[in-house]
């Protein structure tokens, strides 16, 4: 990669990163908006916008300690177009050892002139260099820093796991997070799946916990593969497909998705279902059933159906029954870090009261469309005992379920003790997967 060719790709970059830290937009959405627009560049360039929007990000809280050791101008005192050039270069310099540090610097002082500031070429050119110079040196004073994790949440964590599995999961969440796939046996083998990945010249690997799910590299755009199109394969993490694999669906069941939306896991239903059976989906909006809408025609399921329809709201028509209710219901995201760095670099400990107690109000209601002995799941994406183990023995406790012993459901090589009491909590580092909560409850009366 030489410094000339990235050299747009840095813009593209740092007007990201000032959509992203200034404006509050979504990482994920306005690099996905940058890299539809910018389809024409290379495929090198493109990888090149990926990693240092996603890398700087994820180690923003690490980086900006860092400038604020090494600059007289403090992080939140810069202007924010510098201060984010100096984030995403900073990047760089530490995590990007193809680049030289000296074309970092360079291409930092040429796009701060290009956009207006010319004064602080000296400033800029400065501090880079500095950090440069002194990068084998840096050490870090805690291990909130060094892992880049907000300090509260560091400490939050710390009194619920041990260090080292602490560490594990933090260091996980800094390394790469594959794509997986899960494939839509319903519709294709995975023999087939596989093959016509093949011939696309994708890299396919085998995942932890599930055989129909496929790790997926080396491949541009995910829309122009065969298999993507026909709708054999959805994309999903492990932990997610586990879900529909805890909730054991048999032929011929009605499921209700209270919070569906993308429709992952209703799809995985509506794939177990093997044609049979229906599954319900419903989420908030207009805009997010539409999005399950697109992976119901893409895939060509005739068993599931989308429409809106407000959680927090007593369905009359679904009461007692459904055989499974899903709720996977709207969480802190802690478990999924490592794929969207900025839930990180924005949520607050108020957040997790809150989205806790939201939860317990959505159980409150959707538990009535389950059918006496009929199964409910309840999981989420995060790592938080307050909505996660808290809310599931607080749902036992006040409704009229019990825990189902889930050991055997999510195949051989996934054991926890936990799993006896109807949950799980999977975490990065420790388990192949997103950090993920499963529980399963089965209705007594
Ligand atoms: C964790 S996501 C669901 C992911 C989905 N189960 C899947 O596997 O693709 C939570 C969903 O809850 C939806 N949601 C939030 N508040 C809701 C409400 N009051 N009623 C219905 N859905 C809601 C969000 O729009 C979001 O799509």
């Amino acid at each position: 990669m030489t410094t000339t060719k990235t050299t747009d790709g840095r813009e593209i970059v740092l007007d990201i990163l000032l959509e992203v830290l200034e404006k509050g937009a979504y990482s994920h959405v306005v690099l996905r908006q940058a890299l539809n627009k910018y389809q024409y560049l290379e495929k090198p360039e493109r990888a090149f916008i990926s990693r240092v929007t996603e890398g700087t990000l994820e180690y923003l809280i690490q980086i900006d300690y860092i400038l604020n050791e090494y600059s007289k101008v403090k992080v939140n005192k810069m202007k924010p177009l510098i201060r984010n050039l100096m984030r995403m270069s900073v990047y760089q310099i530490l995590y990007m050892d193809r680049i030289p540090d000296s074309a970092v610097c360079n291409e930092a002082v040429k796009l701060a002139v290009k956009r207006k500031f010319q004064g602080l070429k000296g400033f800029v050119n400065g501090v880079l260099r500095t950090v440069a110079r002194e990068k084998d040196n840096i050490t870090f004073p805690s291990d909130d820093i060094r892992y880049s994790v907000p300090k509260w949440l560091y400490d939050k964590w710390a009194e619920s796991y041990e260090a080292d599995t602490l560490h594990r999961m933090l260091e996980q969440f800094l390394a790469d997070s594959p794509m997986t796939v899960r494939c839509n046996l319903h519709l294709a083998s995975k023999e087939q799946i596989v093959e016509s990945l093949a011939a696309q010249k994708v890299t396919v690997r085998e995942t932890a916990y599930i055989p129909e799910m496929l790790e997926l590299a080396d491949f541009d755009y995910l829309e122009s593969l065969d298999a993507f199109q026909k709708g054999w394969i959805q994309v999903q993490d492990v932990s997610s497909a586990l879900v529909g694999l805890a909730a054991a669906p048999k032929k011929g069941d009605y499921c209700i998705d209270v919070c569906g939306a993308p429709g992952g896991k209703s799809l995985h239903l509506a794939d177990l279902l093997d044609g049979t059976g229906h599954v319900d989906v419903r989420d908030l909006t207009e805009y997010k059933v539409q999005m399950i809408q697109e992976h119901i025609d893409r895939t060509g399921y005739t068993n599931i159906e989308a429409k809106v329809w407000d959680a927090l709201e007593l369905d009359d028509s679904s009461i007692g029954q459904a055989d499974i209710v899903l709720a996977d219901l709207p969480c802190s995201g802690l478990g999924i870090l490592g794929r969207k760095p900025d839930i990180k670099n924005r949520v607050t400990p108020e957040d997790l009261e809150s989205l806790a107690a939201l939860q317990r109000q959505m159980l409150s209601v959707v538990w009535q469309y389950v059918k006496p002995g009929g199964t409910l799941v309840f999981s989420t994406c995060t790592i938080n005992r307050q909505e996660n183990e808290e809310n599931a023995a607080w749902f036992a406790r006040e409704f009229p379920f019990e825990p189902v012993n889930i050991e055997g459901r999510l195949g051989e090589k996934l054991e926890e003790a936990t799993m006896k009491q109807g949950y799980i909590q999977l975490l990065p580092g420790i388990h192949s997967c997103d950090g993920f909560f499963l529980s399963v409850f089965r209705r007594t009366s």
